[in-house]
């Protein structure tokens, strides 16, 4: 395990956001499968990717959705990442092809560097990435700096917070 890492800005996605996100990186998926533009399956990994893969898939109208899972924090603490669950064999075919696997987001890129040595001929798709795991994806939306921490919607509440100018 590594110590928590130095991030000095937070970046916090909204429901709404998130969607609109995703629906963006569907858009931007669309037609580009290799057998006529179509996709055979999705495969989200868990837990982060459920959310953007159930509206990836949703709108390109995709039924086949699958789930790989692979631990890699505890909290904002990094760990060696490790498959827990694999996706259904027949869905994945010979190295995935044709399936889009995606996540919530790429950041040092180990996540997706040991799926990719399972599914190398899948498509790697995630909603926001930061600069040091981009080379592990094939698309995504918005990019983020490396000192930056992303908080999903799932991971947050609506609070009070004092007024600027502070109360008497
Ligand atoms: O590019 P990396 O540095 O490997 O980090 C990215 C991965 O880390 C997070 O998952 P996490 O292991 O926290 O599990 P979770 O999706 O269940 O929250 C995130 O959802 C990505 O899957
Ligand atoms: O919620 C999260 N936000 C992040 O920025 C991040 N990086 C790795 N894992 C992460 N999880
Ligand atoms: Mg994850």
């Amino acid at each position: 395990m590594v110590d928590r890492l130095p991030h000095e800005k937070g970046f916090h996605v909204s429901w709404d956001q998130l969607h609109r996100d995703a629906r963006a990186l569907a858009w931007r998926l669309d037609g580009r499968g290799p057998d006529d533009g179509a996709w055979r399956a999705v495969v989200a990994i868990t837990r982060g990717g459920m959310a953007p893969a159930m509206i990836v898939s949703r709108e390109l109208d995709i039924r086949t959705v699958d789930t790989i899972s692979v631990k890699s924090y505890n909290h904002q603490n990094q760990t060696e990442p490790r498959v827990i669950k694999a996706p259904q064999s027949d869905i994945m075919g010979d190295g995935g092809e044709g399936v889009l696997i995606v996540d919530d987001l790429v950041d040092t890129g180990k996540t997706l560097e040991l799926v990719r040595k399972l599914f190398p001929k899948a498509h790697f798709a995630t909603v926001y990435a930061k600069p040091e795991g981009r080379r592990m994806v094939d698309t995504y939306i918005t990019e983020v700096s490396q000192d930056t921490w992303i908080f999903f919607p799932w991971d947050m509440a609506l609070q009070y917070v004092q007024p600027f100018r502070g109360t008497d």
